[in-house]
């Protein structure tokens, strides 16, 4: 976890994300001895080996959407990590972004901007393609989703390389590059 204030100059179509990384308040709350909500959520998350191909261990969220409980737990560590710190946005990366950041953004009063895969979104886009474990993959925001100096959450499922979430950061730091990212 941490804060990444964008000072990058990139133009609309270059991308950047060359901001320091802070530690976020509750970064050091991490780990399961810290909250007994953390082993519940680990062991709802299933292990599908080799899924969608050789060589991938799979992590895979929908058992832990079929148990509420373990559910709003999940969401509840994040509202409560975030809450009163001024948070303006959450943006959640598609797909599996779009599962848990409208509850949290709702939660702690963010607006949500959906960060989609390509030809998605309407309206003028800045876009930022990455690689995947599993091939490559691009990302779309709509321009003018953020103002200046706002604090941005950004909600995914998973980190497996981080190509996703630095597109992410790309994205949100090429629109305006006094964003503050927390993920
Ligand atoms: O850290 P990375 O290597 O970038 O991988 C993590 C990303 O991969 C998965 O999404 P995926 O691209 O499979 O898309 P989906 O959610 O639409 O299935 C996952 O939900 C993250 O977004
Ligand atoms: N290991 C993994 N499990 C679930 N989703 C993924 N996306 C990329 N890598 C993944």
């Amino acid at each position: 976890m941490g804060e990444e204030e964008n000072n990058n100059s990139s133009s609309k179509n270059s991308g950047g994300c060359d901001g320091g990384m802070v530690e976020a308040p509750a970064a050091k709350e991490n780990g399961r001895a810290a909250d007994p909500r953390l082993q519940a959520i680990s062991d709802a998350i299933r292990v599908v080996p080799h899924f969608p191909m050789p060589g991938i261990m799979f992590n895979d969220i929908t058992e832990l959407l079929l148990r509420p409980a373990v559910f709003k737990d999940a969401v509840d560590m994040f509202v409560e990590r975030y809450r009163g710190m001024g948070i303006a946005a959450v943006a959640g990366i598609e797909a599996r972004g779009f599962i848990f950041g409208p509850a949290i953004a709702l939660a702690i009063g963010a607006k949500f901007i959906p960060l989609r895969k390509p030809k998605k979104l309407p309206g003028e886009v800045i876009s930022e393609t990455y690689v995947l474990e599993y091939g490559t993959d691009c990302l779309e925001m709509h321009v003018g989703a953020t103002e200046p100096g706002e604090r941005v959450v950004v909600v995914d499922d998973l980190v497996a390389t981080g190509g996703t979430l630095s597109a992410a950061i790309k994205l949100l730091g090429l629109w305006n590059n006094r964003t503050h990212i927390l993920t």
